[in-house]
């Protein structure tokens, strides 16, 4: 019996491969464009902070840089020829002096347009303007006569008075409501000061420069990156500058905004716990708050006895920094897309390369299935799909070989079913098999045919005289004799005991059969060579004839028997056709006229 069809399922093992191989790569690719992503973009935020805090660095030292010049300046303005002849001369060459000096301090204007004013300012009658020269837009305005002013109130003044010669003072950055400032006034500005000393060593008036906060640094950042935005704060947070203008000096208009309050980290700075810092916040300037990356330091300025400090500051919007890392995540994502695509499109092929000694065996263990032939296997192969292929080359064989073994011995359990073992002739079962197929032949053809009975006569008493092994003998020369006597398409059987029947199924004639029965006879009237002697059996026969005997194969076997024993009973060693025939044979000389031979005694042993 051939196995159970194999059948291949719809979601073969090949498509489940492929999608196993795709997924992987896909996965893979994902989880490298993300991490690399996620990499790239922390190492851009911290190197962004790194340069942020470095360009903060750079400024505040410029910043402290530009101060120490502006004290020189100071200085060295104290120190001026003409600054000396004021101090000390007499009454005509002053006025020459304070030209001169004016002439100084403008050009000094002119080399540094970040300084709005430059004044030499005497101690006497209440700190009083001596020569005074401002900017007033794009040109220098020289302040004399009743325009100059008293100005011993100002801290400015009175604290660079209090100082020791060479000293330089440092106010606060304030928002500069002197008037009469032209344009610094209401400018945030800073004072650098330092007292000029008489003839008799004692402080007689300073020398004082007012500098323009904004223009300062509107320098000192030129080359920074326009989206870097600076701040700069007094010691207890206050915005001196800011990029939203109307957010710094807020304590001049009566409202304090802090640093600390927008970037709540610079605190530690403004507490001393550290000198620099890197801190996120959400700006707040222009519509929409961003998120930035802010770099803060500590400057110290002024007399380092006092603490005085400034907080400077830098931010950058997040979304700056991140640009490229959003470029980079694009072109990653694409890689990743475009790997996946290649991932689905190899899949197929790739899987279908591994599968394919798999569909091979599948395909051969189909083909042995169906046909019991062994197909195609890919047994030349190095790796496992090889070792399988053998192994299953050498399963088929043996199959192959025990299937074989298995047909052998149910053709021979077939035989033996339908053949009598003693003598090798058709038995019972076999005989009526084909005696119905003859009869539906003879049916359908419209033809006759014949059975012919024989049973030995007096056969017990070989068996009973010369045992029974003898008996076996006799039945097998029987069987020879029956068979070299008729045609080879006649079917011989063996019905059992000592009865035997021949089929003729093809008779044109019934007294051909009957030629037969009596050639027969004849041949049983010569003795059998059996186990070294000649025994002397004799046969009595009856016929049947199809259709007139009898329908089907029963009913043939039966009437031949009848016959038979009317032959028995007739006196044995002859035959008969069953009684159909009595009235055919009466009138006509055929075979029921054969006379029976007187009984013989048998067995006889010559
Ligand atoms: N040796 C041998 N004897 C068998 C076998 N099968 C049946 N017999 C014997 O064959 C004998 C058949 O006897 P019967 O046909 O009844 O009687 P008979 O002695 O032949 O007498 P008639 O038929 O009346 O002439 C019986 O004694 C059976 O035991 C067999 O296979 N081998």
């Amino acid at each position: 019996m051939p196995w159970p069809a194999l059948r291949l399922p719809r979601i073969g093992i090949g498509l489940k491969l492929g999608l196993l191989l795709a997924s992987f790569a896909i996965l893979a690719a994902g989880l490298t464009g993300y991490y690399s992503y996620s990499q790239s973009r922390a190492l851009l935020v911290s190197a962004a902070e790194r340069e942020l805090m470095t360009a903060t660095q750079v400024l505040g030292r410029r910043l402290v840089v530009s101060l120490a010049r502006v004290a020189d300046d100071v200085r060295l303005l104290t120190q001026e020829p003409a600054t000396r002849r004021i101090v000390s001369g007499g009454r005509g060459e002053t006025g020459a002096a304070q030209d001169s000096l004016a002439e100084t301090f403008a050009a000094m204007l002119r080399v540094h347009p970040e300084y709005f004013q430059v004044r030499l300012i005497g101690a006497a009658q209440h700190g009083r303007e001596v020569v005074r020269v401002d900017r007033d837009d794009a040109r220098l305005v020289r302040v004399t006569g009743e325009l100059l002013q008293e100005k011993g109130y100002y801290p400015y003044v009175f604290r660079t008075l209090e100082l020791p010669g060479g000293q330089v003072y440092l106010s606060p950055i304030v928002i500069n409501h002197e008037q009469g400032a032209h344009s610094g006034l209401n400018k945030p500005s800073l004072q650098v000061a330092s007292p000029v000393l008489g003839r008799d060593g004692k402080v007689w008036g300073l020398v004082v420069i007012n500098i323009d906060v904004n223009g300062l640094f509107e320098l000192l950042k030129t080359d920074l990156p326009d989206d870097f935005w600076l701040y700069l704060t007094n010691e207890r947070g206050d915005f001196l500058i800011h990029p939203q203008a109307d957010l710094a000096f807020g304590f001049d208009r009566g409202r304090r905004v802090l640093v600390q309050d927008t970037y709540p980290a610079v605190q530690a700075l403004l507490d001393h716990r550290a000198k620099s810092l890197v801190t996120r916040a959400e700006q707040t300037v222009g519509p929409v708050p961003t998120d930035a990356v802010a770099a803060f330091v500590r400057l110290s300025v002024g007399d380092p006895a006092e603490g005085r400090f400034l907080v400077l500051g830098l931010s950058q919007p997040l979304g700056n920094i991140l640009h490229d890392v959003q470029q980079l995540g694009r072109t990653t994502w694409q890689l990743v897309l475009g790997f996946s695509l290649l991932a689905l499109l190899m899949a197929g092929p790739v899987s279908r390369a591994v599968i394919r000694p798999v569909n091979m065996l599948v395909a051969a263990a189909q083909r042995f299935s169906r046909e019991h032939v062994m197909g195609e296997l890919p047994v030349a192969r190095r790796d496992e799909f090889g070792l399988l292929a053998r192994s299953f080359q050498e399963m088929q064989t043996q199959i192959g070989a025990h299937l074989d073994e298995l047909y052998a011995s149910r053709s021979q359990l077939d035989h033996l079913a339908r053949h009598d073992p003693l003598t090798g002739l058709p038995n019972r079962r076999l005989f009526a098999e084909r005696l119905e197929h003859a009869v539906a032949a003879a049916r359908r053809k419209n033809e006759a045919l014949a059975v012919l009975f024989i049973d030995l006569d007096r056969f017990k008493e070989i068996n009973d005289t010369l045992g029974h092994a003898v008996g076996d003998l006799v039945l097998k020369e029987t069987a020879q004799l029956l068979r070299s006597a008729v045609r080879e398409v006649d079917t011989v059987a063996r019905l059992g005991g000592d009865e035997f029947v021949i089929l003729f199924d093809v008779v044109d004639d019934p007294r051909h059969v009957a030629g037969v029965a009596e050639k027969l006879l004849q041949r049983f009237q010569s003795p059998l060579h059996v186990a070294g002697r000649d025994l002397t059996v004799h046969a009595s026969m009856g016929i049947s004839l199809y259709p007139e005997d009898g329908n089907d194969a029963n009913a043939l076997i039966h009437s031949a028997d009848i016959a038979m024993y009317r032959a028995k009973h007739q006196g044995r060693n002859t035959f008969r056709f069953h009684e159909t025939l009595r009235s055919h044979a009466a009138d006509t000389p055929g075979p029921s006229d054969v006379t029976p031979e007187p009984a013989q005694p048998t067995p006889a042993v010559e």
